[in-house]
């Protein structure tokens, strides 16, 4: 069980607000996140992963505290250990397909076991100018699931996958958030976005952040 109690100060163009989330998330459940432009939904998954501090609220993550302001308890990112999967992917320019799996994790069966199921076992040498942006948020994917995370945070995941691609994708990711009992959230703007999890019977929650 993961719960969330957070209040962050966002500056938006209309001034200073307050990004106020709280909420139970069931071990091995999905949540999509949705909710207008500049809501705080990528501050959300920040402040989860610990790249942003919030004000005020606590993260409990099955009974371990990431996050107690009271207490002042905030465990660094290294130590949540949150896969991110960023929106704008976050790739390093230097480094191969394999090496940004490599980079994460020692385990040669799991990067052969990640680059099949993002169809990238052909492409292993080659940096992220020289992939399609379909093949760059793959390995962003594959990059956030190589540390085998408790907690998974997706941004805006499957924006540039065409149809066919994002539903073999996911019916791939669906084996492994089970396999490895994640706890995942993502934003997504389109409301579609994960019907073919839902219809798999996974457990699927709806968070909606507005201004
Ligand atoms: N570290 C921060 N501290 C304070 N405010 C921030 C911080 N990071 C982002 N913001 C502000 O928070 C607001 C929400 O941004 P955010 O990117 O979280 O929105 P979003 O809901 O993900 O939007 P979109 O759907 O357009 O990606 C923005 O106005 C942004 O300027």
């Amino acid at each position: 069980m993961i719960s969330i109690n957070i209040e962050k100060k966002i500056k938006t163009y209309q001034g200073q607000r307050i990004l106020k989330v709280s909420g139970e998330f069931k071990s091995e459940s999905i949540t999509k996140i949705h909710g207008p432009s500049g809501a705080g939904k990528s501050t959300f998954l920040k402040v989860i992963a610990g790249f942003i501090q919030p004000e005020q609220g606590n993260i409990t993550v099955n009974n371990n505290a990431w996050l107690d302001t009271v207490s002042k308890i905030s465990l660094s990112p290294q130590k949540r250990m949150a896969g991110f999967v960023f929106q704008d992917y976050a790739l390093f320019p230097n480094m191969t397909v394999k090496e940004h799996l490599e980079y994460a994790t020692a385990d040669n069966e799991w990067i052969k076991h990640l680059l099949e199921i993002g169809k990238l076992e052909t492409l292993t040498t080659h940096k992220p100018q020289y992939l399609s942006g379909g093949q760059q948020q793959r390995l962003a994917i594959l990059r956030a699931l190589a540390t085998k995370p408790q907690v998974l945070l997706m941004d805006e995941p499957f924006s540039a996958l065409d149809p066919e691609n994002k539903l073999a994708l996911i019916t791939e990711l669906k084996l492994i958030f089970q396999e490895l009992k994640t706890t995942v959230f993502i934003v997504s703007h389109n409301p579609q976005e994960l019907d073919g999890i839902a219809a798999d019977g996974a457990i699927l929650s709806e968070l909606y952040i507005n201004n």
